[in-house]
């Protein structure tokens, strides 16, 4: 990395705008430190004194240009108007404007490239980061599915088996297996990668199931950077290995869990001077907020009354509870919207705290087939306990059975999806069925994962199905059976 004395100025100021405030203990620090002992003098935090995790506090500026005819002083006075709603129109226009364009670009255009991203798109409310320095596919801009038994059209008969599944009415999926390298990670590592980037970092590095592997290595290869990635031997499914290993990352397998990793690549970082990827880096966490962002600008700013989404690390619900919250301070919606967190019942640790109101951190040693979410140890474990009470949210577990069930049931839609994904439909087939959440309620979903990053489970095998001589009457007996 770059010593602190050459960061160029713009980067050194807008650091320097940023605290990272611990949820522990709300000790405050800045993002990186200068230590002359370090061999880079540059320091990047992850962790407050007391072990805490660190949580990005950024003032949001409302961008100049838009909307706004009058002179400097008018803007000043609408930006600080007491009038919130107005204020929160302001933020509705900015990013609807934005989102005008397709979400396919010509490079021709004159259009800044940041807008085509689904995560640059609200940059103020995430990383205010010069254009020069932003490493984007772009990114996001993923579908939102409606599947429920009501909103759902009549082009999508198939669709509409999840919401009888579920048993709602208003539902809809969100398929963050549509970024672009198969999973949501994308949404983090885009900000992430960029402040990696901003300090000069040279080498990343993450521990990993696989998505965020895939990620990081896609993101590294794009900013030409090392990225190394730490995996638990024979647990990571082939697809998401084969996506780390062909974008040219060094994969370390380690003889332990994805928990022991997570430890490790934390020690190495801070050791070796590589800057950490993992969702513990607090702007990995500011990029998943644009889920949040931009699920809610899909329902045109009607925030749902429930969001569902599966469990594992507990970065998502971290980044999209605190993006909801921004978002109702900011007015950009009049409702926070409930969380359901769908555990593993193999893999349940934040599902054990709940059920003793979080008196105690629990770890497990995990074991499920849904494999991006066997994690024992939750990296945001404080994170996402403070978005369940603030939201008046709910963790509840589903059994591999039940994931595997609802899985083949948003597969056979045409949507399909990877085994972890899955837990959200499972938790929401559980929760209607057990009245907790209402069949009429507004419910979004999040898919994680894309259906072919693990080819093998809950998926029929190609041995199972026919093989025919090459004729008619062989394929019309076949059909016939
Ligand atoms: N399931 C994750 C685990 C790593 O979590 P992150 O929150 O640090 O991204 C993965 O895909 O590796």
């Amino acid at each position: 990395m770059q010593s602190h004395a050459t960061l160029v100025p713009e980067i050194a100021a807008l650091l320097s705008a940023i605290q990272l405030r611990c949820v522990e203990c709300s000790a405050l620090y800045p993002p990186v430190e200068a230590q002359s002992s370090s061999a880079t003098g540059l320091v990047p935090r992850y962790r407050c004194e007391c072990g805490g995790v660190l949580d990005v506090e950024l003032e949001f500026t409302l961008p100049k240009q838009v909307g706004m005819q009058g002179d400097e002083e008018s803007w000043h006075l609408m930006e600080r108007a007491s009038n919130a709603s107005a204020v929160g129109a302001l933020w509705r226009q900015v990013f609807d404007e934005r989102a005008s364009s397709p979400p396919i670009w010509s490079i021709s255009t004159d259009k800044l490239l940041l807008d085509y991203s689904g995560v640059w798109r609200y940059r103020e409310l995430i990383l205010p980061a010069p254009e020069r320095y932003v490493i984007t596919r772009p990114e996001g801009n993923t579908n939102l599915y409606p599947v429920g038994m009501e909103n759902c059209p009549v082009g999508r008969i198939g669709h509409r088996q999840i919401g009888t599944y579920a048993g709602l009415e208003l539902f809809f999926l969100k398929h963050e297996g549509e970024n672009p390298s198969g999973s949501f990670k994308d949404r983090g590592m885009t900000a992430g990668i960029t402040m990696a980037n901003m300090l000069g970092a040279s080498a990343v590095a993450c521990a990993s199931t696989g998505n965020t592997s895939a990620s990081l290595a896609a993101y590294a290869a794009q900013a030409g950077m090392r990225s190394i990635v730490f995996l638990p031997a024979g647990n990571v499914a082939a697809g998401k290995l084969a996506q780390t290993m062909a974008y040219g990352a060094t994969t370390v397998q380690i003889e332990g869990d994805f928990d022991a990793a997570m430890q490790l690549v934390e020690q190495v970082c801070n050791e070796l001077g590589i800057y950490l990827l993992n969702s513990l880096n607090p702007f990995r966490v500011e990029g998943q907020k644009a889920i949040g962002f931009e699920l809610l600008q899909q329902l045109d700013w009607q925030a749902p009354d429930w969001l569902i989404l599966p469990a594992g690390n507990l970065g998502n619900i971290s980044a999209i509870g605190k993006a909801f919250r921004q978002a109702y301070d900011l007015s950009l919606i009049t409702q926070i919207p409930r969380i359901a967190a769908i555990q593993a019942a193999g893999a349940n640790p934040f599902y054990q705290s709940y059920q003793q109101q979080f008196q105690k951190r629990v770890s497990v040693k995990a074991d499920t087939v849904a494999s991006a979410i066997k994690i024992g140890n939750p990296v945001s474990y404080a994170r996402a306990r403070a978005v369940i009470e603030a939201c008046d949210g709910i963790v509840a577990q589903v059994t591999d059975e039940e994931i595997l069930a609802a899985k083949e049931i948003i597969d056979r839609s045409g949507i399909g999806c990877e085994p972890a994904s899955a837990a959200t439909l499972a938790g929401a087939h559980k929760l209607v069925a057990e009245g907790v959440i209402k069949r009429d309620e507004r419910v979004v979903g999040i898919l994680t994962g894309n259906l072919l990053k693990d080819n093998v489970t809950g998926i029929p095998q190609q041995r199972n199905s026919a093989v025919v001589k090459p004729n008619l009457d062989a394929v019309r007996a076949m059909l016939a059976q």
